[in-house]
């Protein structure tokens, strides 16, 4: 899997603010939704774009539009609600799919309750968000989802990820031929015995939205 954390000052800022268990949950929403449209920026290099015409006041301008089929949010739910607006921002036109999907806190495992998707994803770009790549057992099984329904193409963005995760993700596809890859603003050190990111955050989607 091809992984990039992004290197950039503000991003670094604002991580550091999520990051201190004194911030308030309305400023813990504004700063993910500041930090997907930063790390957006880097996950959306490779997205496909076609090449257009347009008249400016002057003269004719090549350049590019979004190419179709335009690109598929999906937002794990709960905590990966926290990003979509990011995304959305920076790709109005992309469609958004839901998958709700819970980690049992017990076996580590993750359970899914909800999926609203496109049927056919052939030939789709699909960006997923979740701020947290822990076990990686939630990321795997949203992106086996999406490799059924037929996406060939998948960007995951994270705003942390821990290193037990990502070699779970690089275990589980490696040979599936198809491209898998991860943003995001910091590679933590580990997981603690309780399947959290050290040093983390703590409960992304507690600190979003309470305790569930
Ligand atoms: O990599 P993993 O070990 O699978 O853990 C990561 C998952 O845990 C969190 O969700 P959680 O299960 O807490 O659900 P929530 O978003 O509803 O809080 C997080 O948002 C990921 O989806
Ligand atoms: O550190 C972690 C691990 C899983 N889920 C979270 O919200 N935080
Ligand atoms: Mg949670």
């Amino acid at each position: 899997m091809e992984t990039l954390v992004v290197d950039h000052p503000l991003v670094a800022h604002k991580l550091t603010v999520l990051r201190d268990a004194n911030t308030d949950s309305p400023t813990f929403r504004r700063l993910a939704d500041e930090l997907v449209t930063l790390l957006a920026y880097e996950a959306t290099r490779q997205v496909r774009v076609s090449e257009v015409t347009v008249q400016t006041p002057v003269a004719p301008a090549r350049g590019v539009r979004l190419a179709h089929p335009h690109p598929l949010v999906v937002p794990i739910l709960r905590a990966g609600l926290g990003m979509l607006d990011g995304m959305t921002r920076l790709l109005p036109t992309a469609e958004v799919g839901f998958l709700g999907m819970i980690r049992n806190e017990s076996t580590l495992m993750a359970e899914t309750y909800a999926t609203r998707l496109p049927d056919d994803l052939s030939g789709r770009q699909v960006y997923v968000v979740d701020p947290m790549l822990a076990t990686g057992g939630t990321l795997a099984a949203a992106i086996e989802f999406l490799f059924e329904r037929g996406a060939d193409d998948v960007t995951a963005l994270c705003l942390l990820a821990a290193p037990e995760g990502i070699a779970h993700l690089d275990q589980t596809f490696a040979g599936s031929g198809k491209p898998i890859r991860l943003v995001t603003a910091a590679l933590d050190e580990r997981l603690n015995e309780h399947g959290y990111i050290v040093p983390g955050l703590g409960d992304a989607g507690d600190r979003l939205y309470g305790v569930a």
